[in-house]
């Protein structure tokens, strides 16, 4: 194939794909690429306002769902900070903080409810360790990061609960004492070095949804041709879930791309969809997710029913909500959420950012570090 061939037949399929969202928007039969009306080519743009109304205009039960689709995710990555809120909003955001006060500023508080009982660390990868970017592959955490992470698992057991998978996750952290559920919890490994041993543990993971790998592989390079068209759209391959990526896409072109994910989802009954920060996951219905991890690794550790457990949860995203849920439920720990902005949460406390969620850790180490030597001193 000469490349003027492969750019025809790239053109050909962003065509079918064109047409095929416009049918289903539309109900319109089904046209083949040779029949495309000029008016859907000729749009503003290859998504152009057109098909973008329709959707506004509801397209049936599909533009309902995409439209949701789309306010969740503004909701969950919203860009307004709190001086530029109008005066209603601001008052909601104090009340906010209100009930959800400073996890640094209640640090006393925390610490005096964990008395006796053995702090456990769960922590979300993006948004909580490492800054927002534009660029999933490059959301590395800071040294400083790193080093207070490292830090906590000589004190704690930790671990990484992330919707990436898990051995990409891994590649950001490196630090083998840790636990590690990726794909949302679908995929948990314990340590590969305790602290103070240097034996690996060859322990299989637990991986609840394996059957459905080769379907995720499946929808995968479809996600991948059916959105080639769409400028900034990526497709991620967390092994047992996916990511669409809408950050680099113009908003114009949301309820396109959104459509797009609708119509293959609409093949996939076994597959569902949660929202994130400007990202749309898929997902198997099984019910598993990060709050089912969260009580899996509890489980692991001995602590199932236990009342001597304090776990410490810190997320930024939606899909954090269901570890915060299971807090909440156990009536145990702290759930902390790290956003500027007020949000509905089932968590209790809340920290700015990944710079503020580092500040408190540190605390908790250099707490635990204080706590151990008048421990040893009153020896
Ligand atoms: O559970 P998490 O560890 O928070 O993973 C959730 C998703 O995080 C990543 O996407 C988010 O961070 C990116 C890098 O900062 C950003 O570009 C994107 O807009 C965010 O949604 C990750 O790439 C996804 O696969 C995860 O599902």
């Amino acid at each position: 194939m000469t490349n003027q061939n492969l750019v025809v037949h790239d053109v050909k399929s962003c065509i079918n794909t064109i047409v095929e969202m416009a049918v289903s928007i539309s109900n319109l039969p089904m046209l083949t690429s040779t029949e495309v009306p000029e008016s859907l080519v000729v749009l503003d743009g290859i998504f152009g306002k057109k098909i973008l109304k329709r959707i506004d205009d509801g397209g049936g039960k599909g533009g309902a769902k995409v439209n949701a689709w789309i306010d969740s995710m503004r909701a969950s990555s919203p860009t307004r900070t709190k001086s530029s809120l109008p005066v209603s909003q601001d008052q909601h955001l104090s009340s906010w903080a209100i009930h959800h006060p400073s996890a640094i500023n209640m640090f006393d508080q925390i610490i005096n409810k964990s008395k006796d009982k053995q702090i456990i660390i769960f922590l979300d990868y993006d948004g909580t360790l490492s800054p927002i970017v534009a660029d999933p592959d490059k959301a590395f955490m800071t040294k400083k990061m790193r080093a207070t992470v490292k830090d906590i698992a000589k004190h704690f057991p930790t671990a990484i609960v992330s919707g990436r998978r898990r051995d990409k996750v891994y590649k950001f952290v490196r630090l083998a004492e840790l636990y590690y559920a990726g794909s949302h919890g679908m995929d948990i490994k314990g340590p590969t070095k305790s602290q103070g041993s240097k034996k690996g543990n060859q322990a299989a993971p637990f991986q609840p949804a394996s059957q459905f790998l080769p379907m995720i592989n499946e929808v995968y390079k479809i996600l991948l041709e059916k959105t080639k068209c769409v400028e900034g759209a990526k497709v991620e391959n967390n092994k047992f879930c996916l990511s669409v990526h809408f950050r680099c896409v113009d908003e114009k072109s949301w309820g396109a791309l959104a459509e797009q994910v609708r119509l293959v989802l609409n093949q996939y009954p076994k597959l569902k969809l949660t929202e994130g920060r400007k990202v749309l996951e898929i997902r198997p219905t099984i019910k598993w997710d990060k709050g089912k991890a969260l009580e899996f690794l509890l489980r692991s550790l001995g602590f199932a029913n236990s009342k001597d457990v304090f776990p410490i949860y810190i997320g930024d995203d939606r899909t954090d909500e269901d570890a915060f849920k299971v807090l909440r439920r156990r009536g145990q720990g702290a759930g902390i959420l790290v956003s500027k902005v007020a949000k509905e949460t089932e968590a209790s406390y809340t920290l700015q950012d990944p710079s503020e969620v580092e500040q408190f850790l540190r605390r908790l180490v250099d707490w635990k570090r204080g706590s151990n030597e008048s421990g040893r001193r009153v020896e």
